[in-house]
């Protein structure tokens, strides 16, 4: 087999559940050593176009060609830990891995900068600190793609760009694929090859400074492209627009967002 056949490869994927097309028309392909970001809005799809990657759940139409014998590290989107549950974060990684030694599993954690947390409850992390576990976890069988559902989810701005650029290291040195999915195109921007924007079928596709700019993307996130800087003289409204003191207008422009 040619190494640079693809890890994945999509063939017109769809799914319709209860007469709703969740998905359609999706075609892709993920080789060794590239990241692929998929992004788009709340529902668009990307979590269920995951799980069809993955094997998790049947497409309706279309098909997805795995490599044979692919081994898929993934880390879900969220993992709820019960507080009163008494296992630490080295034990985690182990389990369902019998044979995952645990000097296997330290070096795991400290791929990801976070060796000294083998000790450590699981419930006691911090939202930062649990992504990189699960980061570890996904990565420590050395597998040859990673898929990660919103790997930043609970991590501050601060350290969203920190989380992408060690997803970009473990790429180097597992050289593995990456497939993941993202809300914010500028974060994973200099850390992606391609960008897949989906809203139950694709919208655009490519490399991140052509999506960037392309109408669709524009169409779908236009009010979100202004850099991120944020101040706390305001609060923002459930459409996340700015709710300025009484009496003056919200705020909906991108140039005044980027104040
Ligand atoms: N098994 C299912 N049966 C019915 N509807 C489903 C099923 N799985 C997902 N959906 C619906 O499909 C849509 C897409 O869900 P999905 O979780 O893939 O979106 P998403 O893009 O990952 O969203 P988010 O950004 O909010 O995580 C949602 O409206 C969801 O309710």
């Amino acid at each position: 087999m040619s190494p640079s056949e693809p890890l994945i490869t999509a063939d017109h994927l769809g799914l319709e559940i209860a007469g709703r097309q969740l998905l359609r028309d999706i075609s892709l392909q993920l080789r060794a050593g590239e990241i692929v970001t998929v992004i788009g809005p709340n529902g668009a799809g990307k979590t269920t176009l995951l799980r069809l990657l993955l094997g998790l759940t049947k497409a309706t139409s279309g098909s997805v060609r795995r490599k044979p014998g692919l081994r898929i590290g993934y880390m879900p989107q969220r993992l709820q830990v019960d507080a009163s549950l008494p296992m630490s974060v080295q034990r985690f990684l182990q389990l369902g891995q019998a044979d995952l030694s645990a000097e296997r599993a330290r070096a795991a954690l400290q791929r990801v900068g976070a060796e000294h947390l083998g000790a450590t409850a699981l419930a006691d992390l911090s939202g930062g600190e649990m992504q990189r576990v699960l980061l570890a976890r996904a990565a420590s069988r050395n597998p040859q793609l990673l898929v990660l559902d919103e790997p930043t989810q609970g991590v501050d701005l601060g350290g969203q760009g920190e989380v992408y650029q060690l997803i970009a290291a473990l790429r180097d040195e597992l050289g593995c694929g990456v497939l993941l999915v993202s809300h914010d195109l500028h974060l994973v921007m200099a850390a992606t090859d391609r960008v897949l924007c989906i809203n139950q079928h694709i919208c655009c596709y490519g490399h991140p400074e052509q999506v960037s700019r392309d109408p669709a993307y524009l169409e779908l996130f236009g009010d979100k492209v202004a850099p991120y800087t944020h101040d706390h003289d305001h609060r923002h409204d459930i459409g996340g627009d700015i709710v300025r003191p009484s009496g003056q207008e919200p705020l909906h422009n991108k140039q005044e967002r980027g104040k």
